[in-house]
């Protein structure tokens, strides 16, 4: 456990900026007095691209590296054209910080707004790949605008990259008390990469003989996510289909807005980095609206990646029970992340 914390922060863009404000300010009131926090802010986003055209200058890439963990609100802004700050910021820092293991942990907090309340305890994580399938920007597009245009995506899937996320999750299942894997692929139709997927999966299974296995296509998987989630353990899937399953995950589990996620390299190679599973939300930016939990049950995930678990544990504990005292009132981003700082001191 380090007794010092260099955090780079990227607030970002919309409601990236209100949130990480609260994430920061509940970090500030969990961490021990003898826990140095060294915080250095990133202008990188929206803002930035309009005033320079840059999305990620090679030397900020570099400063960022000098750190032990990130801590992003959200990136993406309506005045900037589509992909631009997501491939050129978000998934660059993914890429060149080989975080290959996306973690996105799903439970169902008490009282929110879930189709599922009153169902037995849910309590699952995705281990999304991060750094290949489709989001490589392995394509092109010819005769671009005409009616003749031909655009391609290609899914990237490598063994060597399906495997070590495969093994990561066989480890993470291995961990919990269910020890259940789900593998969630399309191998009856994407026959190349789902065939890969499923061969490196019953091999490397064959390691962990106590953990139980199962396959679903990833339609059904949606299907199940909503009737039976409690069916889930610890799910392990690729790139694209991870994005989609944990955005469903989070609806049914209480709301995006509690959320959390680890953009991890578990070999320690390169910082990684916490951020909440929602983007920067323009439709509420500015309105106090954003709900700041996903992103302080991200500082949770961070906290626990740098070994500092009793602190993490009050955070989700903490969480929580501020579910469970709401009320109907509506609260601001402020008003939750204040309540959140003086709990999780208290
Ligand atoms: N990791 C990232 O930085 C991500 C960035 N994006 C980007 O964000 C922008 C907006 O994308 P959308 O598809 O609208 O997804 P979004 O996740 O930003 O918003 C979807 C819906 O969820 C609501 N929402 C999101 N976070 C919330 C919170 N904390 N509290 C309460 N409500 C919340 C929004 O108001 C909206 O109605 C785009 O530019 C997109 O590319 C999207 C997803 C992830
Ligand atoms: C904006 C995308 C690059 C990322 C995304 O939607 C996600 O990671 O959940
Ligand atoms: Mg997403």
């Amino acid at each position: 456990m380090s007794r010092s914390i260099r955090l780079a922060v990227i607030p970002g863009d919309g409601i990236g900026q209100e949130v990480v404000a609260q994430g920061l300010k509940v970090l500030t009131a969990v961490l021990p007095e003898d826990v140095k926090l060294e915080t250095k802010e990133y202008d990188l986003g929206a803002k930035r691209w309009h005033r320079t055209g840059e999305t990620l200058p090679d030397e900020e890439l570099a400063s960022l590296k000098e750190h032990d963990a990130i801590l992003l609100g959200a990136i993406g802004d309506p005045t900037v054209p589509s992909g631009v700050l997501e491939r050129g910021l978000l998934l660059k820092l993914r890429f060149a910080f080989d975080h290959f293991v996306n973690l996105r942990p799903s439970k169902l907090f008490p009282n929110t707004a879930t189709p599922l309340a009153g169902r037995p305890d849910i309590d699952f994580v995705v281990v999304r790949e991060g750094t290949e399938g489709p989001y490589t920007g392995n394509g092109g597009s010819l005769r671009t605008g005409t009616p003749a245009e031909v655009a391609t995506e290609v899914s990237v899937n490598t063994a060597y990259g399906v495997e070590r996320v495969v093994r990561d999750a066989y480890e993470r299942a291995n961990a919990r008390p269910r020890k259940k894997l789900t593998l969630v692929h399309k191998n009856n139709v994407l026959v190349y990469a789902g065939h890969m997927w499923k061969n490196i999966f019953d091999t490397v299974g064959q390691e962990y003989p106590e953990v139980t296995t199962d396959y679903l296509h990833v339609d059904a998987a949606t299907i199940f996510l909503v009737t039976q989630p409690e069916r889930f353990d610890v799910i392990v899937t690729d790139n694209l289909f991870g994005d989609i399953l944990t955005d469903l995950a989070a609806a049914v589990t209480g709301g995006i807005g509690l959320a959390a996620s680890g953009n991890i390299n578990p070999t320690g190679a390169f910082p990684s980095m916490f951020e909440p599973v929602h983007g920067s939300a323009p439709d509420i930016a500015g309105t106090g609206k954003a709900d700041p939990t996903a992103t302080i049950l991200s500082v949770a995930l961070l906290l626990r990646h740098l070994g500092h678990e009793e602190q993490a544990a009050r955070i989700e504990t903490e969480v929580a029970a501020d579910l469970e005292a709401r009320g109907d009132a509506p609260r601001t981003t402020d008003e939750i992340g204040d309540a959140l700082a003086a709990r999780v001191a208290g």
